[in-house]
């Protein structure tokens, strides 16, 4: 998902989904999701627990899964935090971004040998796992693939990989999202990065049975849920710098540091006139905002994309990018 800032000041995701039936695993009777297991927090009350969000995730009638407010929401309202599932730097900002956390970084310590850089040695440190995982492997023709085909996505694939492998992350971590339709050229793509992927790793002393995940299918399951569900991200802290050092024609362009993929707020629909937003200060991870005054019981959307652009620009992104058809208001009335 993509994030610009348009005249309406919201900012957007670009990039894909699924799995009522592994969705079904979370509801609780009354047909509510559970999401205590997603990284999210908000408030944190006298005992430092966090108040759960007040939201809940619910079937919408046209739109799959979506984000329900459970209780009135204010404007301005931060309604709950969310850590990436995973997270990647924009190559061109991989020795100016933490590896890590994808805060920019003044000063870095990484030399180019080096690759990458950490803002903290925390940092360094909650890294180090699958950092030391990614280093076991030579990724020059993966990579240079990548860049070739100027691709992102395979990036987080391949940093979800190295978690795994490494016992941070799950490998069914990301099955809940819904994931993209598929046309057959997008697999034959995807199974060509997997085989550079799958070189990589193969050529490493890491045993069989820790990639023994690693499945052509798995591989292109992933990547159509990231499609779907990857947030471009632009830090508002470092957003007046960028206007003030790029021309502007390319400020866009460089503005993000990198993509993630959350949990919870992947389950936010889309609206050209939303009354939530997800923003970024300093670093991945995510804030989600009123915009407006919510109801209880009110569905929250996020616009995936610039608001600004007219309703046929908008309509064709959201149909290519996303596989939908808007019928928001806005649409509706042609704005
Ligand atoms: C990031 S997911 C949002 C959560 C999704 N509804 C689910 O069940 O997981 C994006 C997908 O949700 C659906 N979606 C989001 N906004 C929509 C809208 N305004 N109208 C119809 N479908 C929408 C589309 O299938 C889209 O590809």
């Amino acid at each position: 998902m993509n994030f610009v800032k348009s005249k309406r000041k919201i900012k957007m995701r670009f990039p894909l989904s699924h799995s009522l039936r592994l969705a079904s695993s979370l509801r609780t009777k009354s047909n509510k999701f559970q999401f205590h297991h997603f990284t999210t927090t908000t408030t944190a009350t006298p005992e430092l627990r966090p108040d759960p969000p007040p939201i809940r995730v619910g079937l919408t009638d046209s739109a799959g899964r979506g984000v329900f407010a459970t209780r009135p929401i204010g404007t301005g309202e931060l309604i709950h935090t969310a850590k990436p599932a995973v997270c990647h730097p924009s190559p061109n900002v991989l020795h100016t971004v933490c590896y890590c956390c994808l805060r920019r970084i003044s000063n870095p310590d990484g030399s180019e040998a080096q690759r990458v850089s950490f803002c903290s040695e925390d940092c360094k440190r909650r890294c180090m796992e699958f950092y030391n995982v990614e280093m076991k492997a030579d990724w020059a023709a993966f990579d240079d693939y990548c860049g070739t085909h100027g691709l992102k996505y395979p990036f987080m694939v391949k940093r979800l990989a190295c978690m795994v492998i490494s016992g941070v992350a799950r490998s069914d971590s990301v099955d809940i999202l819904q994931p993209a339709n598929l046309t057959p050229q997008m697999i034959s793509r995807m199974e060509e990065e997997f085989g550079l992927l799958w070189n990589a790793f193969r050529k490493t002393l890491i045993s069989d049975e820790d990639i023994s995940f690693l499945t052509k299918q798995w591989y292109i399951g992933v990547l159509a849920r990231i499609r779907i569900n990857a947030f471009r991200i632009e830090l508002a802290a470092g957003l007046y710098e960028d206007l003030l050092s790029s021309a502007a024609a390319s400020v866009e362009a460089e503005a993000a540091v990198g993509h993630a993929v959350y949990i919870l707020p992947s389950f936010y629909n889309h609206d050209c006139d939303p009354n939530a937003h997800i923003i970024w200060i300093d670093n991945a991870d995510a804030k989600l905002k009123a915009l407006r005054d919510v109801d209880e019981g009110e569905e929250l959307r996020i616009c995936y994309i610039d608001a600004s652009l007219d309703r046929d620009a908008r309509q064709e992104l959201l149909s290519r990018g996303f596989g939908f058809q808007c019928n928001c208001t806005r649409c509706i009335h042609g704005d």
